[in-house]
């Protein structure tokens, strides 16, 4: 096997894989200003979309009401002018102000109404927000709870899974609030442009002048705080991995016990060391862009008021339109300065959308198409495996190899085998769970793929070998076998029973009503051997033709274990059951017992057979055996 060594950064340590959260922002640093510009368009397109479609009311109504507040910005500029133009004016001053008196009461309306709109744009958001992201959220885990097990499987899924649900989610709502916050600063700058235009024509041109290598050097130097807070963010990450292993629970016995303290404070020092030298170089870096930003700004707008004190000194504009010019000039800039920080983010955030969109597009391609003509046969008298084959993706080796068997209504039948021989990957395929790559699964003469999908489900019951806390009441835990089945407590309790599981319900402090999550006040959490009881009850009240059961009984005690398998005797001749375990002695009634060997079924027979001949099983059986002989 050949291997190569870990990818590194400049500064020796193992490069940390790209989080989720952190995507967009390093999406916006490749990008450039002319990449940010290209995809500019297209965003905006996307968020309007996206908010015309949750709410189009409330997507019209804030644009409104961003448009109405910077034509408000602009009427309440000019009115500022005319009431400098009356303050200004010759006369004693109480005639100035009397004659000023309609304009300020005019620049006092203007100003009310600009802070209504702005209220009212607050609201229009706060309705929009929640209705995108429920739209969104309810999308996505539309297309996660269908597709198949199958796509968990690849580490590409799973990791882009956790982007979409991730940043992707919030990435919506954040698109559109930027697009929003983007035009309100884009609107402020052209209100201020446009009251320049009217005191003077040239000013909008000086104005244009100054903003354009303003927001260029605003651009570049987002891009670069990006880039510096990745590079905290990497800190950080190697400081939680640090921690973990020094601060942590799970660590802190192993920590004493082998003496590690030195090294790992060692190690934090090497990595602090390197982090913090990596971290002043970048601030050394963004301080320079942004010292020449600044320089820029400061020469455009040192250009654009020696013009202003041009057009004053030559009578061109009254000394009113000066100073409106002077705070149009400043409302433009802050406008500015809003619109570029929104720029940046729009991109970083349209990165984080793109992977939700691409997720969405590439999991519905997940699937499991509906079989063109499914059947819905009455209940199995055999189910035949039929030269099955399963490889995994990134997996040299078939997990389950060309399996032929068949297990008849009413039978218990086991898969035995080592570790990793592909006995809970058979399983599944049995239940319909995972498609083979080759070979099929026979429901009597019906392929099992293309049996209807209720009746399949109704047909199966799996108590997994890890089984899923659920966040639920006991009572719940144990009805989302069958969930809707429309039946009492003795039901639930008989299945807990069949379990073993009852007794240790009825003494939770709420009994069956018992919340079985530490996050709700009164939560119980419970231990593995009590979870995996609850787990086979939810399998029993499922009450399936087919219950498959791996490793059913690898966390509980000796009573409980026996009494378990006491229950899957019962079904015996009556229900069909699959076993998985290594515990051999389980296994001994079982009608048929199927050994795997990395991924070929090898053997199969009763106990007594398989016992009758060389081969794993026995040599298992005996090894067994010896640890309870004297
Ligand atoms: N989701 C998966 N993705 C990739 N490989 C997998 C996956 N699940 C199982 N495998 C691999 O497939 C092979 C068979 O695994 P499987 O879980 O079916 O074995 P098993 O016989 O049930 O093992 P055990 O007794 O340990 O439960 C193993 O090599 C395992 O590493």
């Amino acid at each position: 096997m050949t291997t190569t060594s870990p990818a590194e950064t400049d500064e020796g340590l193992p490069r940390l894989r790209t989080m989720w959260w952190e995507t967009g922002m390093q999406a916006r640093i490749e990008a450039g200003l002319r990449g940010v510009a290209k995809a500019l368009p297209r965003l905006i397109a996307e968020a309007l979309r996206l908010a015309y479609g949750a709410d189009r009311a409330g997507t019209i109504a804030t644009i409104a009401v961003t448009v109405a507040a910077g034509c408000m910005s602009t009427f309440g500029l000019l009115t500022t002018q005319r009431v400098l133009i009356e303050v200004f004016a010759e006369g004693p001053t109480v005639d100035r102000f009397a004659a000023a008196l309609p304009a300020l009461i005019l620049l006092a309306v203007v100003t009310g109404v600009r802070a209504g709109l702005g209220i009212a744009s607050g609201w229009t958001q706060s309705r929009l927000e929640p209705r995108l992201r429920q739209q969104a959220e309810r999308r996505l885990f539309e297309v996660t709870s269908r597709v198949e097990l199958a796509a968990y499987d690849s580490d590409g899924f799973t990791d882009e899974l956790e982007r979409a649900s991730g940043r992707g989610i919030d990435a919506v709502w954040d698109v559109v609030r930027n697009v929003i916050n983007l035009f309100a600063g884009a609107i402020g700058v052209l209100a201020a442009g446009t009251a320049l235009g009217v005191l003077h024509p040239l000013l909008p041109v000086a104005l244009l002048a100054a903003i354009v290598p303003e927001a260029w050097a605003a651009l570049r130097a987002g891009g670069q705080r990006y880039r510096e807070y990745l590079m905290g963010s990497v800190r950080r990450r190697r400081i939680w991995m640090l921690s973990d292993l020094m601060a942590r629970r799970d660590s802190a016995t192993e920590l004493r016990a082998y003496h590690l303290r030195d090294y790992l404070l060692g190690q934090y020092d090497r990595v602090m060391a390197t982090e913090t030298a990596a971290q002043l170089r970048l601030a050394r870096e963004v301080t320079a862009t942004t010292t020449i930003g600044s320089i820029i700004a400061g020469a455009c707008s040192a250009g654009v008021y020696a013009l202003l004190a041009w057009l004053l000194v030559s009578g061109a504009i009254p000394l009113a339109a000066a100073i409106t010019a002077i705070v149009a000039l400043q409302a433009a800039r802050g406008s500015l300065h809003v619109t570029t920080i929104y720029i940046n983010e729009l991109y970083a955030d349209g990165r984080h959308l793109r992977d939700l969109v691409e997720f969405q597009n590439r999991a519905m391609a997940r699937v499991p198409p509906q079989p063109p003509e499914p059947v819905s046969p009455p209940p199995f008298r055999t189910l035949r495996l039929d030269g099955v084959t399963l490889t995994y993706p990134d997996r040299p080796r078939a997990a389950v190899d060309g399996v032929s068997l068949t297990i008849h209504a009413g039978q218990t039948v086991a898969f035995v085998g080592e570790n990793g021989s592909g006995k809970t990957t058979l399983a599944t395929i049995l239940a319909g769970l995972r498609l083979p790559s080759t070979g099929a699964v026979w429901w009597d003469e019906h392929r099992l793929d293309h049996v209807d999908e209720t009746t399949l489900r109704a047909a199966m019951a799996a108590v997994t070998q890890d089984q899923w806390r659920w966040p639920f009441t006991a009572e719940t835990n144990i009805r989302l076998g069958s969930i809707g089945r429309d039946d009492g407590l003795p039901e639930v309790e008989a299945a807990a029973k069949a379990a073993v599981a009852h007794d240790m319900i009825v003494e939770l402090p709420f009994g069956y009503q018992t919340l079985l999550d530490r996050a709700f006040e009164g939560g119980q959490d419970l231990s593995g051997g009590q979870w995996q009881r609850i787990s086979a009850a939810r399998g029993f009240y499922r009450d399936a033709d087919l219950l498959i059961m791996d490793e059913p009984s690898s966390a509980l005690d000796a009573r409980a274990e026996a009494a378990l398998f006491e229950q899957v005797r019962a079904r015996q001749g009556t229900r069909t059951t699959v076993l998985i375990t290594h515990r051999l002695a389980n296994v001994r009634h079982a009608d048929r017992i199927f050994v795997m060997h990395e991924g070929r079924l090898i053997d199969e027979g009763t106990h007594d057979e398989l016992l009758g001949r060389e081969g794993h099983y026995r040599t298992w059986f005996d090894l067994q055996k010896i640890g309870y002989a004297d």
